[in-house]
């Protein structure tokens, strides 16, 4: 697969994703060499509630290491390093003696834990949250997943005090496992993934004593903070054995590293499962007052942190699922855009998809999907284009509390993820934001985060300025919507999000 253009060395990128597992082989171009990718399976045990199997996983991740280095056509000895990046905030226990995982992963979507939530808001209040860790109290997080595992799953308190007892989000189990597992393996994190915990010091960057107190979480779970470039240890066994592990960032952090937002006050949008805006906000963090969350973008190696604030959407990729396989009308992903297409507008519909609650700006747990306007002229095709609309007004939701936080209006919007090869989509989003969206040449920005920040860390690439004269532009969406359409349309939008709000109430609750 490797063409005459593209010589080694290389850097390998595993994605351990929400959906899929894939890796990606770069070469010092930031080009693709290869790329081999695996779906796993989703498992919903009741409403609300999302698991995947940790094993499977493991193996997944395995299988893409080794069909990514066949179809390069190379060896270990042509590998530098592997870069982590991984979906956020999914959480894990494992038995460290044995490597076998005492539950499924519970899932970041998974709301089990939005009663627990409430009641450590009650006892210890949100506020205290938002100051050390950056992040409003809710299920999302990893450290309302790690006690509601610990409270529920027989004997694992006892066990977990013992020590005998792992937590990791996926670049933990990833790392711990391809550096030797249970003969050997490091637990560790990196400063991105820790900041989606609930359970880090964002000033600090350490775990917080107090909230691990009033979390009742034990100390002796956790993994250590290290940097997202840095080498953590050397692969143990497999195609790449003794290969350099140098980089973790969770997914959205690693895109906005992909899509090299090195200074302040440059932002991307993911556009997967669920859609995720970071903004570069230099080594300052910047509270939010408008929803967002504050995180860490990155640290490379000993230098300072770099923060972002960050607008997360549970959902917008997992809705053009559902109208695939829960509601079968569209056959793929790829033809919600024909189908939408066919339609001039969505005939009066407005699609919510508050399945989760909803996330930035609202963080409303009590919010549940909605689709508003209906009348009996609405065809499957204009429910298509709500769906796709419903992704382009969250977007401008947040760029609204972008702009009001950092004070920053955006001049243009990069954009990348799987969604990003809707048109449709893509131009709905530049009429709805009235700002230009660019889309890079290499749209796996994620993998090649991860690659670049493990690249950095080996010296394959001397420093940030090198990865920055990789990015090119592929393609730009101009906004051709006028004014008093876009500001009649996001009211309706506006008016359909609160008809979402209040759906659980004491009779409605999912248990
Ligand atoms: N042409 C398309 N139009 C709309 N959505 C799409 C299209 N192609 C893929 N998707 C959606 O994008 C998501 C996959 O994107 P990806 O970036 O691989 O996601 P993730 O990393 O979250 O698994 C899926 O949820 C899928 O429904
Ligand atoms: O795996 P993705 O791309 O859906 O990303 C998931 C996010 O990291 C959740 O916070």
């Amino acid at each position: 697969m490797t063409d005459a253009h593209t010589t080694g060395p290389f850097i390998a990128a595993i994605d351990q994703g929400t959906t899929s597992s894939r890796c990606i082989v770069f070469d010092k171009d930031g080009r693709i060499v290869s790329v081999d990718q695996k779906e796993h399976e989703q498992i919903f045990p009741k409403p609300g509630w999302v698991e995947h199997n940790a094993t499977e996983i493991w193996e997944n991740v395995q299988e893409v290491v080794a069909g990514a280095i066949v179809k390069a056509g190379i060896t270990a000895a042509d590998v530098k390093a592997i870069g982590i990046t991984n979906q956020r905030e999914t959480t894990l226990l494992w038995d460290k003696n044995t490597g076998e995982p005492v539950h499924n992963a519970i899932v970041w979507q998974d709301t089990r834990t939005d009663a627990l939530c409430k009641e450590l808001g009650r006892n210890v209040g949100q506020d205290r949250f938002r100051r050390e860790t950056g992040l409003p109290l809710a299920s999302y997080f990893s450290g309302p997943k790690v006690r509601w595992l610990l409270d529920n799953v027989e004997g694992l308190r006892e066990r977990a005090e013992r020590g005998d007892i792992l937590f990791g989000t996926m670049d933990s189990w990833v790392i711990w496992n391809l550096t030797g597992g249970a003969d050997g393996g490091v637990h560790v994190t990196d400063v991105t993934n820790a900041s989606r915990t609930l359970l880090m010091n964002l000033h600090e960057m350490t775990w917080d004593q107090r909230i691990l107190q009033s979390m009742e979480i034990p100390a002796a779970v956790l993994p250590e903070i290290r940097s997202s470039a840095e080498v953590y240890g050397l692969a143990k066994d497999g195609v790449l054995a003794g290969v350099p592990v140098a980089s973790a960032l969770g997914d959205q952090q690693a895109a906005l590293f992909g899509q090299t937002c090195f200074s302040e006050g440059e932002a991307k949008s993911t556009y997967g499962t669920g859609t995720f805006m970071l903004m570069n906000t230099g080594e300052t963090p910047v509270n939010s007052y408008n929803g967002l969350l504050t995180t860490v973008g990155y640290r490379i190696g000993d230098q300072k942190p770099v923060y972002a604030l960050e607008g997360s959407i549970a959902v917008t990729g997992s809705l053009v699922q559902w109208m695939r396989d829960q509601m079968g009308l569209i056959k793929s992903a790829a033809e919600i855009e024909t189908l939408a297409s066919s339609v001039e507008d969505n005939g009066g519909a407005y699609f919510v998809p508050a399945f989760s609650g909803l996330f930035a700006p609202y963080w409303r747990s009590d919010a549940r999907g909605v689709i508003a306007g209906l009348t009996r002229y609405v065809t499957k095709a204009h429910i298509a284009r709500a769906v796709l609309e419903a992704t382009a007004w969250q977007t401008r939701e947040i760029t609204d509390a972008m702009t009001k936080d950092s004070g920053v209006e955006l001049a243009a919007l990069k954009v990348d993820g799987g969604m990003t090869s809707n048109n449709l989509l893509m131009q709905t989003l530049a009429d709805f934001l009235d700002a230009p969206v660019v889309r890079p040449m290499v749209a796996e920005t994620t993998c090649l985060g991860a690659a670049y920040a493990a690249g950095l860390a080996v010296g394959f690439w001397p420093d940030t300025d090198a990865l920055r004269a990789n990015w090119r532009r592929a393609a730009e969406w101009t906004p051709r919507m006028d004014a008093d359409t876009r500001e009649r349309e996001y009211k309706s939008w506006l008016k359909a999000v609160e008809r979402s709000m209040g759906w659980l109430d004491d009779n409605t609750a999912e248990e």
